[in-house]
């Protein structure tokens, strides 16, 4: 039976332990990840396929590690055409969000007269994507990172995504890839991977930008290398709340509880309810669907639900929004009866699904929203993947005479103040020099 937990009567530190879920548990991580990162930056390529042998595929060779021409067409012929066709919907929907998203190249307002601010957008030369496979094949993780990076206009786009044990890449992801016009592929996971496309190697291209979902490993590599490279959002174990009232269907409470649950021991999966009726309905029917799962699912939902989530009862909807906000959950799936009505309530949260017939499965692949979001209270501050990954801006501006004639003493104030000698003196000494 699932565990149903009451707000009310929580210790401080049951509380922060549940807002803290897994993600925090890297220490043992951290120690490999210093390991493998130390040896591929002294000796590159040869430490690299030390690793690769060593934790994903024992025949891997260093000549094979980029994914060739012949292995994306058998991947071509290997793929049922309803899983292209399922790819190229989701690859419809989701280059379509994106492209919505692209700003304009140039921004210049005229701010007040002879005064113009703006910024100017450009994408940034070269990223770096992480596609998992461990728990799973990520072929929607491949399309969620790959268009986006398309969209923005990264030139140099590079894909790492682990073997299996026979050295393949997962077939679909690359279609996926393909699909997005991304060719460049790696057979690497985890804390090489990571490593490889921070620092480079003869192999691997060195890149401005890493991004994309990862277990402990590959986030225990980005924390170590926060500051060589920018390491994108931090995307780890998935996680979800379903906020739920009186009005919420039990069945599909307890069906959306396990989506997430389902990817992994450390992932938390809520259902936050202040309805004590639906809580035990829901938990009979989590019982139920649980036996439906392939049993190693079923162990990640158990172990996961009884450490890191479960039900979750509060006194009043209100109460029950105060946590969602606290908690900041990567998915969160409002099944209330007026979802719109608490929209404007929620702060924090990777994504916020409306109502009954938009489930999380249906935003993980192919609604067209990005499902690449910040877990682990992340989602406080950070934001799902977007073009914005990709892009950077510089601000740009423009003085015509009577703009400068208004902002020079002004500047010349502030510059001396700050003590800025040189600052002053541009604007002192310009006086004679212009027209
Ligand atoms: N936040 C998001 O948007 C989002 C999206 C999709 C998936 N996810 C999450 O991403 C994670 C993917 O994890 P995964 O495990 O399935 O795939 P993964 O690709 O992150 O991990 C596989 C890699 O882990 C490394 N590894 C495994 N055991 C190791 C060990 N003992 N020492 C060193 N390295 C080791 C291997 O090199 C392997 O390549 C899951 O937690 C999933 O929930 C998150
Ligand atoms: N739920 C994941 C993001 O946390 C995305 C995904 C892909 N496939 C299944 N799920
Ligand atoms: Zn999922």
């Amino acid at each position: 039976m699932v565990r149903i937990l009451r707000l009310a009567e929580m210790t401080s530190q049951d509380l922060s332990a549940l807002k803290r879920r897994a993600e925090l548990n890297i220490e043992q991580a951290l120690s490999i990840a210093k390991e493998v990162i130390d040896q591929i930056r002294q000796r590159g390529d040869a430490a690299l396929i030390e690793y690769v042998r060593k934790f994903d595929y024992a025949g891997a060779e260093l000549e094979n590690l980029k994914v060739s021409e012949q292995e994306f067409a058998e991947a071509r012929e290997s793929i049922e055409p309803e899983i292209k066709s399922a790819l190229h919907q989701a690859f419809v929907n989701i280059k379509e969000v994106h492209e919505r998203q692209m700003p304009e190249e140039i921004q210049l307002a005229e701010i007040d007269s002879g005064i113009f601010a703006g910024e100017k957008v450009t994408p940034i030369a070269s990223a770096g994507l992480y596609v998992p496979r461990g728990k799973g094949a990520f072929p929607s993780v491949m399309l969620m990172l790959t268009i986006p990076a398309k969209v923005a206009g990264v030139s140099k786009i590079i894909v790492c995504t682990p073997p299996d044990k026979n050295g393949k890449v997962e077939p679909a992801s690359l279609v996926a890839a393909e699909m997005a016009g991304v060719k460049d592929v790696y057979r690497l996971g985890g804390i090489q991977a990571i490593a490889a496309m921070a620092l480079g190697t003869g192999i691997v291209p060195k890149v401005d930008k890493i991004t994309g979902p990862c277990n402990v490993y590959g986030s225990a590599a980005k924390r170590i290398l926060y500051g060589t490279v920018d390491v994108g959002l931090p995307a780890g174990p998935s996680e979800s709340i379903i906020l739920a009232d009186e009005h919420t269907d039990p069945q599909i409470a307890a069906l959306d509880l396990l989506v997430e649950a389902e990817h992994g021991p450390e992932s938390a999966a809520l259902l936050v309810t202040h309805d004590e009726s639906l809580a035990l309905k829901a938990a009979k029917y989590v019982s139920e669907y649980l036996t439906k799962l392939p049993q190693w699912r079923q162990e990640f939902c158990e172990k996961g639900l009884s450490s890191y989530g479960g039900i979750l009862l509060t006194r009043s909807l209100e109460e029950s929004l105060e946590f969602v906000n606290e908690y900041a959950p990567e998915h969160l799936e409002v099944l209330v009866k007026e979802p719109f009505s608490v929209l404007g309530k929620i702060k924090n949260a990777g994504e916020i699904l409306l109502g009954p017939y938009t489930p999380i499965p249906v935003s993980n692949y192919c609604l067209g929203v990005n499902a690449i979001l910040p877990t682990g209270g992340f989602a406080r501050s950070y934001s799902a993947v977007s073009v914005f990954d990709f892009l950077k801006r510089a601000g740009i501006g423009y003085l015509t005479p009577e703009g400068y004639a208004k902002l020079k003493q002004t500047t010349q104030t502030l510059a001396t103040y700050e003590g800025f000698a040189a600052h002053a003196m541009a604007i002192q000494e310009r006086e004679g020099l212009l027209d």
